[in-house]
């Protein structure tokens, strides 16, 4: 399988020269992407995923009664996402997405209020949809607009303060707390109000909202997650001659006498040898992969263990006719215990055998059905669907899945990136990435690409032959410009210097 064998050194290596042999740790986004990048520059690549399937957390199951493939969970992302969009372009799989221009907003007096961009400039281009929305009276309307110009300007936030107590400090209302701002930033961030990061919750409202005039727009796949980053990107990735090991767990990475990497040990004893290991397992994972004196050199890695995870449930339900209206493809609901509805039966043509309405529900942070039962949190969620649509009592729900996934993302709590390293180890050869490092986004499949690229970045960097591979944000408006200033540039990797023999040009 290897062209190196097992044992071979550094010393052989340099008097006959090899490509230089990366393995990357992990096949979920941030491992799929880093490999992605990495091709076609003269490497050996082999990417070793634990589980029998790439894709990590955006992933299918295949459903034992129907054979079908399910998602794990409704994944969408938004059209800020640029690195994830530029992976999709590179693998050929961009095709695969809806990009969806209004998002809608129902209400529970079943009113739809459509957020889309309108004839004004970013940063106004959403006022005049928001100003008709019907979930908020006028007053609030105007609060929520106060809160937004207030997140720009306040000067400087209080450490360790949550999203929640800064907007009572700026004037927000129970029901603008629970209506507008719950409703937008817990699905996006998945964590409560009272225990989420001022600064990220500022980062989706100014950076996803408010810069561009497309930013906001959603991204839905149209076919199952284990197609869209499972078998396409096995298929993609085999074909430009990277190695895949599935049901391939590492045990350890190993390292040489003077402390550079020489490969890593899977759990079944094997080695392979490697000038570059990128370490992309989650946050919980990662001290573990890491000798005590390797840990010790990297800083702030025993903080890691700090994060805190937040979990997401994703309820799937066959109902045997339409519950919500056919043609509706997504709502985001105002004030439920479900947060998003999305009809895979329009969205993905996936209508169940003999007729019938596919639904995905979704709840992010759901902190509070952990102590339920799964047929407990499907009767929850029956119950509060049959209250935007009555329909649901009568139909008959062929078939359902409770999905709570515990370690859903790390939580963006407050001071959460002090814990978030970055990309690059002072251990020559080794790299960390992941949606839970230093990216300046949350837990995102948008923030898992990032690292996955800054980490290729890195590894391009040593062999000098620097590129630069991670996307600029989408350009900021004029007026956005001037009304909220230019987005932070993230931190990257420092530039190569390592004593790598360089790659062929
Ligand atoms: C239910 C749910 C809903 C979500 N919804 C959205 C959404 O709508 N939009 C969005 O942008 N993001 C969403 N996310 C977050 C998104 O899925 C993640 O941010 C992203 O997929 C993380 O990618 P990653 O590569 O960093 O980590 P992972 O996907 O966790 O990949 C790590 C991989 O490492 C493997 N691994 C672990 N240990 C080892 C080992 N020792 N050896 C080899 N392999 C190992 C794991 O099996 C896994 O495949 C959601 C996540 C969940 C769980």
């Amino acid at each position: 399988m290897e062209a190196h064998s097992p044992d071979a050194s550094r010393d052989e290596a340099v008097r006959c020269p090899l490509p230089p042999r990366v393995v990357v740790v992990g096949g979920g986004l941030a491992g799929l992407a880093t490999a992605s990048a990495l091709v076609r520059r003269g490497l050996h690549i082999t990417l070793l995923e634990s589980r029998p399937r790439l894709g990590g957390r955006a992933s299918s199951f295949v459903d034992p009664t129907s054979g079908e493939p399910i998602d794990n969970c409704q994944h969408v992302s938004m059209a800020c996402c640029t690195n994830l969009a530029d992976f999709c372009r590179r693998v050929g799989t961009d095709g695969l997405f809806r990009r969806v221009p209004a998002v809608d907003f129902l209400d529970e007096s079943g009113r739809i209020s459509r957020l889309r961009a309108g004839r004004l400039p970013a940063p106004l281009h959403l006022t005049e949809s928001f100003l008709a929305a019907r979930y908020l009276t006028f007053t609030e309307r105007l609060r929520v607009g106060w809160g937004m110009a207030c997140l720009r300007f306040s000067a400087g936030d209080r450490p360790g303060e949550s999203f929640e107590a800064w907007l009572r400090r700026h004037g927000q209302t129970d029901r603008t707390i629970d209506r507008f701002w719950g409703t937008v930033l817990v699905s996006a961030l998945n964590e409560r109000l009272d225990r989420m990061d001022v600064g990220h919750a500022r980062k989706v409202i100014l950076d996803g909202f408010l810069r561009n005039r497309t930013g906001y727009q959603m991204e839905i796949p149209t076919v199952p997650l284990g197609e869209l980053y499972g078998v396409r990107l096995q298929q993609w990735l085999e074909a430009e001659g990277v190695t895949i090991r599935l049901k391939s767990g590492v045990k350890a990475i190993e390292l040489e006498d003077e402390g550079a990497i020489s490969g890593v040990r899977l759990r079944s004893g094997e080695r392979i040898a490697a000038d570059f290991v990128v370490l992309t397992v989650p946050y919980d994972r990662v001290r573990s992969l890491i000798p005590d004196a390797a840990a010790a050199a990297i800083p702030g890695l025993d903080r890691v263990v700090e994060m805190e995870s937040s979990p997401i449930t994703g309820v799937h339900f066959w109902f045997d006719r339409p519950v919500c209206p056919p043609e509706m493809e997504h709502a985001v609901t105002v004030g439920r215990l479900i947060q998003w509805v999305f009809n895979h039966s329009a969205i993905q043509g996936r209508e169940p055998e003999g007729g019938g309405q596919y639904l995905q529900l979704v709840i992010s942070a759901s902190y509070d059905l952990l102590p339920l039962d799964k047929t407990s949190i499907r009767d929850r969620v029956l119950e509060d669907l049959s209250s935007i649509w009555p329909s649901a009592r009568e139909a008959t729900l062929r078939r359902w899945w409770v999905v709570t996934e515990h370690g859903a993302t790390f939580s963006v709590r407050p001071g959460i990136e002090a814990l978030r390293p970055p990309q690059r180890t002072p251990i020559d050869g080794l790299y960390l990435a992941g949606d839970w490092t230093d990216t300046g986004w949350p837990a995102t499949m948008e923030g898992a690409v990032r690292s996955g690229y800054r980490a290729a970045e890195g590894i391009l960097a040593d062999l000098g032959s620097p590129r630069r591979l991670v996307r600029p944000e989408l350009p900021t408006a004029p007026l956005a410009r001037l009304l909220l200033g230019s987005p932070k540039a993230p931190a990257r990797p420092s530039a190569g210097g390592r004593s790598r023999s360089p790659l062929p040009r």
